[in-house]
């Protein structure tokens, strides 16, 4: 579940405990023809297997009775051939089942996966990672299996419920209607138990995604969680979840076995009712001991049926409740998307001039807005480099640029365009972004170069890489062909933020933003970078969060942002000057240099400042 899901989920109560399930039916489409045969193999298969006791029925009342060793041969050759053909339609039905069942299971995790990719960042802030995973693994298969094996029973079931009930009271029909009869118990008991079952599957599958966010949570957090002695906690967290999940199992196990207990109570007693009836019937003549063959023999071909229509239902309820939380995510409307007459700019076409006006911005649930009324502009080329207590706003501000977050008030305009109304793709190629955090994927480092531009030339790749001073990539084991990442080779926090600046400045964009590009850097390399960078950021437009004073030297004026708002915008050297809350602020920072390597940095009222 969502730590905070208000808005986010779609409530499985006041509809049909099936519904999304009936909503996922259009998968089953391309499917149709295979389903049909799967359904004609499936009948033709139990209509051979219910013709086998009427032979029986044939064999005893004819050859049996009349002592005819020829006929028998032939009936039984008949029934032999029903055996052979039911075996093989049995086969063909196995063989069909499997293909589709996986093709439609995949067809849903890929529209589940795109969808995830469309939803904000503010959607995946409040989703476990586990609960996702659990949607996108588990539920699919339990959907996958109800729908290919579950529902196709369940169609062939209640089929040959019908067949051979109305078969039974041609047979006789006191004795036919009476096990027609026994439908209302089992139609009580299975009511009964969906609704129980419906129930005890959500918090199951709940569980299970819970279960797997702490798994997630300790891989990713191992190191910290180890270096603070923390391992027995996270154990008994664990094991706390995996018993609540384990309680839950037992109770599902209990009541399906419960429930299968009484489901086979009925046809049981019931057959027993029609052996002595059936007897008496025979003993008076009423039935030929043929037809009593016949008729019990097609009475035992439901017990499968009624037996089975426990798991089925257990099936389907456990489906149904996976639906539901499939449709939780898929129905989550991506909050942001292209306007209808977004347009796209080219790159040649824009000059790079950000402009924010009366900005305001809230998080999704939040009480108080993290950005207010706030009033910025960028012009075309320049550099200005945001400052602020932690906590201020500073990577929420970045954020907006790219549209990762919609403003809540005002707007931004990129030359005099509102970004609302630039296509996504569009504008997400105007701008190159380094987060604080700095994210490589599992893949290749030209790919994680490329990511945003997969059509980038080597020239291009070499040019952003000489810029990060990250031509340490070439000298990898594989080179830019190494896989980095989670899967990959593990790279330090400094190489990881230089192949991100690698990234954000590849193929010149028009407006930069990069989120303290060089706070993982040693002395050394941030002088290298600082270099390259002031090269790049003379064409381009940049907004630039910056701790440390290296980082605001290469901007061209400075903004102080305070609870939210933009206290102050200047160069450095005057907001030094005249901003007691500024100069405050840089004071508070430890040196960030050791001596020597700022040679004329220092100002007046900052230890270890730059000059502007
Ligand atoms: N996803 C989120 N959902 C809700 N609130 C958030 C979210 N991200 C940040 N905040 C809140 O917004 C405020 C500003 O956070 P932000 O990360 O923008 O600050 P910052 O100035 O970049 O801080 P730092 O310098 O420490 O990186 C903080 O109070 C933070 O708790």
């Amino acid at each position: 579940m969502p730590a905070e899901c208000e808005g986010d989920s779609i409530p499985a109560t006041g509809r049909h405990p099936l519904h999304n399930l009936w909503r996922l039916r259009h998968y089953l489409r391309p499917y149709a023809t295979e389903f049909a045969w799967l359904l004609v193999a499936g009948l033709a298969a139990t209509a051979a297997g219910i013709a086998v006791p009427l032979v029986a029925q044939r064999v005893v009342d004819g050859p049996v009775a009349r002592q005819d060793p020829g006929g028998l041969v032939r009936l039984a050759g008949l029934a032999l051939l029903l055996g052979l053909a039911e075996a093989l339609l049995i086969f063909i039905r196995r063989w069909v089942q499997s293909s589709s069942s996986v093709g439609m299971e995949a067809a849903i995790r890929a529209d589940v996966y795109a969808h995830l990719q469309r939803l904000p960042p503010s959607f995946h802030d409040r989703w476990q990672s586990g609960q996702l995973l659990s949607r996108i693994t588990t539920d699919l298969s339990v959907i996958r299996r109800f729908l290919s094996f579950g529902l196709f029973f369940l169609i062939l079931n209640l089929v040959t419920y019908v067949v051979v009930v109305v078969l039974l009271i041609r047979l006789h029909a006191v004795l036919g209607l009476l096990v027609a009869a026994s439908a209302v118990p089992l139609f009580r008991i299975a009511r009964r138990f969906a609704q129980a079952y419906h129930t005890a599957s959500r918090r199951m599958q709940d569980q299970q995604g819970d279960v797997a966010t702490l798994v997630e949570e300790t891989a990713q957090g191992l190191r910290t969680m180890k270096a603070y002695g923390r391992g027995p906690e996270l154990a008994a967290r664990f094991a706390e979840g995996a018993r609540a999940l384990h309680d839950t199992g037992v109770g599902k196990g209990r009541l399906l076995a419960a429930t299968s207990a009484r489901l086979d109570l009925v046809p049981n007693l019931t057959l027993g009712v029609v052996l002595v009836a059936g007897a008496a019937a025979t003993a008076n003549g009423v039935l030929t001991i043929g037809e009593l063959v016949a008729f019990v023999s097609l009475q035992l071909m439901l017990v499968w049926p009624v037996q089975g229509l426990g798991w089925i239902i257990a099936g389907g309820q456990e489906a149904a409740t996976a639906a539901d939380r499939v449709r939780e995510v898929l129905d989550t409307p991506p909050a942001i998307v292209d306007r209808p007459h977004a347009v796209a700019l080219a790159r040649a076409d824009v000059r790079g001039r950000l402009v924010f006006e009366g900005v305001s911005f809230r998080y999704p649930g939040a009480q108080a807005p993290v950005l207010q009324a706030l009033d910025l502009t960028v012009e075309p080329g320049e550099t200005v480099a945001l400052v602020g207590a932690t906590g201020s706003g500073k990577s929420t501000l970045l954020s907006l640029v790219p549209r990762l977050h919609e403003v809540s008030e005002g707007r931004i305009t990129l030359d005099g365009h509102d970004l609302r109304d630039l296509r996504l793709a569009s504008l997400r190629r105007l701008v190159g972004v380094a987060f604080e955090e700095p994210t490589l994927f599992s893949m290749s480092v030209w790919e994680n170069l490329t990511l945003g531009r997969p059509d980038a030339g080597e020239e291009e790749v070499r040019a952003a890489l000489a810029l990060a001073q990250a031509d340490f990539a070439y000298d990898l084991p594989w080179g830019l062909t190494t896989r980095v990442g989670e899967q990959g080779l593990s790279l330090s926090g400094g190489q990881r933020q230089r192949l991100a600046l690698a990234r954000a400045v590849l193929g010149r964009p028009a407006v930069l933003v990069l989120d303290d590009p060089l706070s993982a850097l040693d002395v050394h390399t941030e002088a290298m970078v600082e270099a390259s960078l002031r090269r790049v950021l003379r064409t381009t437009t940049a907004l630039v969060v910056a701790h440390r004073p290296s980082t605001i030297a290469l901007a061209d004026r400075v903004a102080l942002l305070e609870a939210g708002r933009i206290t102050a915008v200047g160069r450095h050297s005057t907001l030094l000057a005249t901003v007691p809350a500024y100069r405050a602020l840089l004071s508070a920072e430890p040196p960030a240099r050791p001596p020597g390597t700022t040679a004329g940095d220092s100002a007046p009222g900052g230890r270890g400042l730059v000059r502007s």
